[in-house]
């Protein structure tokens, strides 16, 4: 008999996100999105961070100050990068699961890029205008749709102790 607690296709693409997101050295908020394409294969993974050979010692992360000095001019956001990073800048048709609801460049990229839908985890900027403008974009596209996630998972554990240690 198989196994019946296995991870649904949109968990599990959900935790390679936030997998993703653990490789964020955000001090503040970590992101990750996955790229899935209609056969259920995984084509892109991306994650907040700054460009390439722009070094996290170097660059800041502070959140407030002199724009010039946060990282919000610098960093690439996760979903930009998972696009960036896919095998294909032609994504017709596929999802894209993030862990948090794309901002308006993030979603301009998702659209442009021929993803049909986003599946996201949390909402927590949904009263920004970088929010409010996504969803006025994408509530207008009729090639894009999104979602909440939907599942009864709290927690996912992985273990790197092989399990005849255990
Ligand atoms: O969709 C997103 N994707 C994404 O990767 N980010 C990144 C940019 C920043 O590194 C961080 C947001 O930082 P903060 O929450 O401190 O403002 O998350 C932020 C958003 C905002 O919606
Ligand atoms: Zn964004």
């Amino acid at each position: 008999m198989k196994r019946d607690n296995y991870l649904s296709w949109d968990e599990y693409f959900m935790a390679v996100a936030l997998l993703s997101a653990q490789r964020s050295k955000d001090p503040n908020t970590q992101v990750g999105a996955c790229v899935a394409n209609e056969q259920n294969k995984i084509v892109g993974v991306g994650y907040n961070g700054f460009p390439w050979g722009c070094s996290d010692d170097e660059f800041p992360w502070e959140r407030q100050g002199e724009f010039l000095q946060t990282k919000y001019p610098y960093v690439c956001h996760a979903e930009l990068n998972a696009v960036l990073n896919s095998i294909s800048t032609d994504l017709k048709n596929c999802r894209i699961y993030v862990g948090l609801f794309p901002c308006n460049e993030c979603t301009k990229v998702i659209i442009q890029a021929g993803i049909k839908e986003i599946i996201y985890l949390s909402d927590k900027y949904r009263d920004t205008d970088q929010v409010r403008a996504a969803k006025i974009m994408l509530d207008k596209s009729p090639y894009i749709t999104y979602r909440k996630l939907e599942t009864n998972l709290k927690q996912l554990q992985i273990s790197f102790i092989p399990p005849e240690l255990f």
